[in-house]
């Protein structure tokens, strides 16, 4: 009798599931209603899967072109725009200082944690949610990188420029035609390479991928970025998971672990040379990381693990971002023939006046108007950042573009958005005209270039990229005549946070003129 009764209660497999199923479809039908209709972002239009799931942000991600769909959506939708349930991209400029500026109290989101090395003791710089703790753990090798100290370390550069000048004399003889977005990525790591340990990576000298680094960003990115957009709680297990059943992820974590053993590589060297009491001759930013580390290391808690840590950050957010702003202002010029001819003549007559030595000097090529305007319009048309910087807005609640924004709400302003805001940039913003910042409104326009970041959070890396930039870019040009093999192709980006250009296929010619 009583098994019996066991029989009839017992609930079939069949109608758990059943239950289950229901229990889904009414939560889904209510967190769509919610959000829909009654979250405080409901008012914002924006695609409607992005209101509804977070999931819509990891396809853009896994579409890699964020950036063009962004700028879509605001050209349509007006300057909020529904990006996710809980987050909104804005696009009036004016959106930035509210913000980003110095004092805002808005912070950074969780986007930033996947990108934190597992091992550090105090998070690195670019993945610090704390805004106090960021502060003074900032302060403790801030002026390392100031441009004053950035530009002691001309000589490393130029190092690197000379090995690339020497690839390309023997592309001009061989007649031989190269990715110019792949090289400048090259430099970029070899750059990165001689300031922090005085010696390139080998990228340039052996014309690929020596150490397999730059094979290692980009198969981490894709899938980090993604992760970095999931819901909180799903991360673990779409990295764990991901990386049982996808081979992607697989090579996307082992990627992590090579950058890893990259950065433990390079300081261990110097470290047990630091150890056995050998003070090392060498001038650069490793040695400026253990001074710092040996002065005040006690004082304020940095010890190898720290010094780590910035070497780690270099390696992940030095070449990427640099190199898409060099392949930006290459490929732009090459588009251009006028202002590529403008802007040669303005470093051969520099050249002739005596203006610019060789190897060029920052100082030197920051002077020259034409030049500077070609590197800020190369920026401005590509940031080598694509995505929205995403931020929380702070207690009580902010006014942003006009609208109200309760505590928590995640909000962002994307470079690739806001450079292309005609009102600031002119009707021509989609096009690379340097001579517009020579215009009546340069000043205004250099106050909504975004492509570094703002306030606390500026790139700390900007002086490095500034540096290389305006030093290799003329020495280039003066030099070399370079072409695009394919002028009515358009070049091809991938974004995962970083904007990554490739297919630049260029020509190079040597000069007869300009030394
Ligand atoms: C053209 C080159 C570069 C561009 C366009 C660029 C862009 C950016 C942007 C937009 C941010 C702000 C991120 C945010 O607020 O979410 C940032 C932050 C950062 N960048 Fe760069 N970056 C460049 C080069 C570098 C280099 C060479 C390094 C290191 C050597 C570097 C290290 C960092 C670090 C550590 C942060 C975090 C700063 C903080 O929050 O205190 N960057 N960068």
């Amino acid at each position: 009798m009583l098994d019996y009764h066991f029989q009839l209660t017992r609930p079939s497999l069949d109608t758990i599931a059943g239950i289950l199923a229901a229990l889904f479809v009414i939560y889904s039908v209510s967190w769509i209603i919610y959000t829909r209709f009654f979250h405080p972002l409901a008012r914002y239009p924006g695609p409607f899967w992005a209101s509804v799931s977070r999931f819509w942000m990891v396809s853009q991600i896994r579409g890699a072109h964020a950036d063009k769909t962004q700028r879509e959506l605001h050209a349509h939708l007006g300057s909020i725009v529904r990006i996710a349930p809980n987050e909104v991209a804005i696009s009036d400029p004016d959106a930035i200082k509210t913000i980003y500026g110095i004092n805002s109290g808005f912070t950074k989101t969780d986007f930033y944690t996947p990108w934190r090395p597992a091992w550090c003791r105090y998070p690195d710089a670019f993945t610090n949610l704390d805004e106090p703790l960021h502060a003074s753990r900032r302060r403790i090798t801030n002026s390392l990188y100031s441009m004053s100290s950035i530009a002691r370390a001309e000589e490393s550069i130029d190092k690197c420029t000379a090995v690339l000048l020497e690839k390309m004399a023997s592309f001009a003889e061989a007649k031989r035609t190269f990715d110019m977005a792949g090289w400048a990525q090259m430099y970029a790591f070899d750059v990165v390479g001689q300031l922090f340990f005085s010696h390139m990576f080998g990228c340039l000298a052996a014309g690929h991928d020596h150490r397999g680094y730059i094979r290692s960003l980009d198969l981490l990115l894709p899938i980090l970025c993604a992760a970095s957009v999931m819901p909180t709680y799903i991360r673990s297990l779409f990295l764990i998971g991901g990386a049982l059943v996808q081979p992607r992820v697989m090579k996307a974590l082992t990627s992590l672990k090579d950058i890893d053993e990259a950065a433990e590589q390079c300081i261990a060297e110097r470290h047990a040379q630091l150890e056995q009491g050998k003070s090392g001759d060498e001038k650069d930013i490793l040695a400026s990381l253990f001074a710092v580390m040996r002065e005040k290391g006690e004082k304020v808690d940095f010890g190898r693990t720290e010094v780590k840590v910035e070497v780690y950050v270099a390696l992940f957010a030095g070449s990427d971002t640099t190199a898409a702003a060099v392949s930006s202002v290459l490929y732009h010029l090459m588009k251009s023939p006028a202002v590529y001819k403008k802007l040669t003549n303005e470093i051969d007559e520099a050249t002739r006046a005596g203006s610019l030595s060789s190897p060029i000097q920052y100082k030197e090529a920051a002077a020259l108007p034409y030049l500077d305007a070609c590197i800020k319009e190369g920026m401005r048309l590509h940031p080598s950042v694509g995505l929205t910087l995403p931020r929380h807005v702070p207690a009580g609640g902010c006014q942003i573009a006009g609208a109200w924004f309760p505590e928590g709400t995640r909000v962002g302003v994307n470079a690739a958005v806001v450079h292309r805001n005609r009102d600031i940039f002119g009707n021509d913003a989609d096009n690379f005209n340097p001579d517009r910042w020579f215009g009546p409104d340069a000043a205004r326009m250099d106050r909504y270039m975004f492509q570094f970041g703002g306030g606390s959070r500026t790139c700390i890396g900007k002086n490095i990229s500034l540096c290389e930039m305006y030093k290799m870019i003329p020495e280039l040009l003066r030099a070399y005549h370079i072409e695009l093999v394919h002028p009515e192709h358009e070049w091809t980006t991938h974004n995962y946070w970083f904007n990554k250009p490739s297919n630049v296929e260029t020509r190079v010619t040597a000069r007869a003129t300009g030394t």
